[in-house]
């Protein structure tokens, strides 16, 4: 059966020029032009798909959107802008636009995003589209996991930004709670931009001393100062060409986002002890878990160094407003550590599923990750069963095997060499402890290492240890 479309545009001209074009290409076509003429097409009949122009005489797109999501839900409705405008497509796609195109008009880009949009409908989007539709996986990166979208509402949004964002050379702020994934869509935004050849330079300012920031930042010659034995190249200029990701950028000192700002202000830097201007080009991205509208407030986060960055902000969610997807990333993770443990575990119980489901995340997705990892390798059948799971799941009771007299950190470990056992334990009760402190500081690594009494870089490799899987 043949797709209806119909579009919507003001200009007679350019709806004729479309309609012809979409009817050899084997679509049902209408026309009309204007807001109220759509109403009355749509109470007429189902359209699979709306092309509609931004600006119509009586209304504009938007308004046109908003009534066909609210009373015609299966419709997919694309809009045409005719200015580039982000701020607004972001804004489109929010309200349930599948997608924006910007005039000039360009017959294949046309036919190209209608057919995805057909494709879509009435389907949301698993993670193996993201590379369908030209974005690339982060798995060609070193020492990079591969970047997976989920199906939710939530992470729909976040691949539709993240596609619409990365070819701009646009500076992003990325927001959300620790471990939601913040470092993984910065690759991929990278991965998918023109600069995704050159280097993907990562830098934690979170663990910053005002001592090392101006030298981790832009290096330093030789001699520059008591203690530096050899020349350093800064992240800046390691980043040239390519890009730049700030991460915990909340947690820099006022003194050191000075610093900051002027580089980010004059695209130059100097290494310290050097007179020669080094001109950067590339791009920016950075992240926080902070909520930096309310450090400006308070004065401790610069409004200037804030606007400077925001030119385009991708919200991350966390793992609990993504559904379903929570299962989505536990069967990848598992695929990963069956293939690095060599293990065939088929899957979840039903009941892991379920509790899977109703946990709370603090952790996001760094904390399924890890405890995948810990109950796939306390898993010796081929299903993972409830009483692998960790303690903060509340289930105690399946962790008792009936002849257990008490509850065992590790009920696979009754028949292993004591001192192993020991040895286990005592990490098992070192990641407990570093995970409470982490969820009663909101996941603020900075705060948890100052609590935990160990300094923060000690903190960043426990927790890679535990990420790496070795923390049981
Ligand atoms: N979409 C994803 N696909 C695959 N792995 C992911 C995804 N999101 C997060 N992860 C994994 O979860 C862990 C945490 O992700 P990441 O470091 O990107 O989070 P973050 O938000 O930057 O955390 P923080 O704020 O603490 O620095 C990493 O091991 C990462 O590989």
């Amino acid at each position: 059966m043949k797709k209806k479309i119909l579009i919507v545009d003001d200009e007679i001209s350019i709806g004729l020029l479309l309609s012809k074009f979409l009817a050899k290409k084997g679509f049902e076509v209408s026309n009309v032009t204007s807001g109220k003429k759509v109403l009355q097409a749509l109470e007429k009949e189902r359209f699979d798909l709306v092309l509609c122009d931004y600006r119509l005489g009586d209304t504009d797109g938007k308004e046109i959107l908003i009534y066909i999501k609210e009373n015609h839900p299966n419709t997919g409705v694309i809009i045409i802008t005719g200015y580039s405008d982000i701020k607004l497509a972001v804004e489109l796609i929010k309200l349930g636009a599948y997608d924006y195109i910007v005039k000039p008009l360009y017959p294949d880009e046309i036919l190209n995003t209608i057919n995805k949009a057909l494709e879509a409908q009435g389907v949301l989007k698993s993670p193996k589209d993201f590379e369908d539709t030209g974005c690339h996986s982060i798995s060609n990166v070193q020492n990079s996991p591969a970047y997976i979208n989920g199906e939710s509402a939530a992470s729909v949004l976040l691949l539709k930004q993240i596609q619409l964002i990365a070819p701009t050379g646009y500076t992003v702020i990325l927001t959300g709670k620790s471990g939601t994934g913040k470092e993984c869509v910065a690759k991929t935004i990278h991965l998918n931009s023109s600069r995704s050849e050159q280097p993907f330079i990562a830098m934690d300012c979170g663990s910053l001393t005002k001592d090392l920031a101006a030298s981790e930042f832009f290096g330093h010659e030789k001699g520059a100062f008591t203690g530096a034995t050899f020349t350093k190249i800064g992240h800046f200029e390691q980043a040239n060409g390519g890009t730049l990701f700030l991460d915990e950028i909340g947690n820099l000192s006022y003194e050191i986002q000075a610093t900051l700002l002027r580089a980010v202000q004059e695209r130059k830097i100097k290494r310290i002890g050097s007179t020669k201007e080094i001109d950067l080009d590339m791009r920016l991205i950075v992240a926080t878990n902070e909520n930096l509208q309310e450090a400006i407030q308070k004065g401790t986060f610069r409004e200037d160094l804030y606007h400077r960055f925001n030119e385009f902000s991708i919200h991350v969610p966390a793992l609990k407003d993504r559904d379903n997807d929570i299962l989505i990333f536990a069967e990848h993770f598992l695929a990963t550590v069956n293939q690095e443990l060599n293990k065939k575990i088929k899957g979840f119980s039903d009941e892991v599923k379920k509790c899977l489901l109703a946990y709370s995340w603090p952790g996001n997705v760094r904390e399924l990750k890890n405890v995948i990892r810990r109950i796939a390798l306390l898993t010796d059948g081929d299903w993972i069963e409830p009483h692998v799971l960790p303690l903060e799941f509340g289930m105690i009771d399946y962790r008792n095997k009936p002849n257990d007299k008490k509850v065992t950190l590790l009920p696979t470990a009754s028949n292993q060499d004591k001192s192993i056992n020991l040895r286990h334990a005592a990490k098992e009760a070192e990641y407990n402890t570093i995970l409470e402190v982490l969820k009663a500081v909101n996941f603020n690594k900075t705060k948890a290492a100052k609590i935990l009494n160990i300094d923060r870089k000690t903190l960043y490799n426990k927790i890679k240890f535990i990420d790496a899987g070795e923390g049981i």
